[in-house]
């Protein structure tokens, strides 16, 4: 398997916005150091998840960029994506590996050591960590638990920690110093004025 990207940008898919603009951008600065995550409204049919799979798999191959779909696990394996990632509302992560196979990219999302081990010896190639900090991206999360969290799961596991929730460029350092290897962002790069700036600026704070 191919070494994981840190810098993880998720689709924002919430009306009236343009994620493969994002995507674009994203690219341009980050290029094979890129994982892209297609992440769909739970509203989306799979046909709509599966186009927009195979578009952002057009723009990164080039690049030699990842892509991975968040969820829809056939969705993923139809588009010929990478892998995918689960929370607690998907598959659980024995069943998610079972579906991708041994050799795809699987994350999971853990917010304790407990979790983030279980999800480990159920075959999760990677954690997702948050919320870090507070987020307008999506609703009904647990309060923020900031690095001190990302230290509690980090330090269970031996797999790469992917910060997520609120991640800005100035946040990453405390992130990194916490244990995380990367990071995941909505906000970040799909609010910003230069998408590829940010970008470029998420880039230097992770190396
Ligand atoms: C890298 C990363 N970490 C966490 C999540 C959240 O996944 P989940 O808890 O299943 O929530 P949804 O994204 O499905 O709403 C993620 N997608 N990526
Ligand atoms: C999907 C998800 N899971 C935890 S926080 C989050 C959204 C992160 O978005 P942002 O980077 O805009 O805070
Ligand atoms: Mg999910």
């Amino acid at each position: 398997m191919p070494s994981l990207g840190r810098l993880h940008l998720i689709t924002d898919t919430r009306p009236g916005r343009d994620p493969l603009t994002m995507v674009r951008a994203a690219l341009t600065a980050a290029r094979a150091d890129l994982v892209v995550q297609v992440r769909v409204e739970d509203s989306a049919t799979d046909r709509e998840a599966y186009e927009l799979t195979r578009e952002v798999l057009a723009l990164c191959t080039p690049y030699g960029a990842t892509c991975l779909v968040n969820d829809r696990l056939h969705v993923a394996l139809a588009a010929g994506a990478a892998g995918g990632h689960v929370g607690a509302d998907d598959l659980p992560v024995t069943a998610a590996r079972r579906v991708l196979g041994p050799t795809a990219v699987l994350g999971a999302t853990a917010r304790a050591p407990g979790t983030a081990t279980g999800a480990v010896t159920g075959g999760a190639s990677y954690l997702g960590v948050g919320p870090c900090h507070a987020t307008s991206t999506k609703p009904g999360l647990p309060d923020p638990f900031g690095p001190e969290g990302v230290r509690a799961v980090a330090g269970a596991v031996d797999v790469p920690v992917i910060a997520i929730g609120g991640v800005t460029a100035a946040r990453v350092p405390a992130l990194r110093a916490a244990g995380a290897y990367g990071v995941a962002v909505v906000g970040a790069i799909s609010t910003a004025a230069d998408p590829a700036r940010a970008t470029a600026e998420l880039l230097r704070a992770l190396a």
